[in-house]
């Protein structure tokens, strides 16, 4: 079968399809309901797909249970599914999106591209604890309410990757005040001031 590298994946053909038909989505539904701001859209294959893509490259081996968290358009959590359906087809992907129309948008592109995914359309505080075993999130809230939200649906030993900006270096330092947990930054392939944290052993102080 013919490959393509993206994001630093040898993704299958199929696989770049389905990226592709999702981004034709994101195109087409975006002027009705804001999936990612407006200014992003002409480079969306980098600024979101891409970056997502980034994620999945950062998570360890193995995840049973993957939950994305405000998940908007799908990123990083619906990329990293369509990833997964190739390179890892045993991981199950729930998004969290409140917003309901968003979360339509999340399951109309699960059904186009034939993955199987779980849309939860309520609030992640809301929600019952989901023990997943990796979280991510992008552009939902700074590092100290992340860590509340993970601390609510990740299991012991499990891991969080987040995409964050510049401020990620006071955001690591105002939580340390009240948490632990180890950490990792990998420099974002789509943004010189972001980065990606992966966030491990995660306790209350
Ligand atoms: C700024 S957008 C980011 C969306 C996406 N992760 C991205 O980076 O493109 C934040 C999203 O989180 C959702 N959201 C915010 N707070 C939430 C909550 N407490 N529970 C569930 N969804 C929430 C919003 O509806 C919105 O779609």
């Amino acid at each position: 079968m013919r490959s393509e590298e993206f994001g630093g994946l040898n993704v299958s053909r199929e696989t770049l399809e389905r990226l592709e038909t999702y981004h034709e989505l994101l195109k087409k539904w975006n002027p009705v309901i804001n999936l990612v701001a407006k200014s992003t859209i002409d480079s969306a294959w980098e600024r979101h797909f891409l970056d997502s893509a980034q994620v999945f490259s950062l998570a360890p081996q193995g995840v049973r249970k993957w939950c994305d968290l405000g998940s908007g358009g799908g990123f990083p959590g619906l990329v990293c599914a369509t990833l997964a359906a190739e390179f890892s087809p045993e991981t199950e992907f729930t998004l969290v999106e409140s917003d309901q129309r968003k979360a339509t948008f999340l399951r109309t592109v699960a059904r186009e591209l034939g993955l199987k995914v779980t849309v939860l359309s309520k609030r992640i505080e809301q929600v019952e604890p989901l023990g997943a075993d990796l979280i991510s999130a992008r552009a939902l809230a700074a590092l100290p309410k992340l860590l509340e939200f993970t601390e609510r649906h990740l299991e012991p030993g499990g891991y969080a990757l987040f995409q964050k900006g510049e401020s990620f270096r006071k955001e690591l330092s105002e939580s340390l005040e009240s948490w632990r947990f180890s950490h990792e930054e990998y420099p974002s392939i789509t943004d010189a001031s972001s980065v990606i944290l992966r966030l491990g052993d995660i306790e209350r102080v």
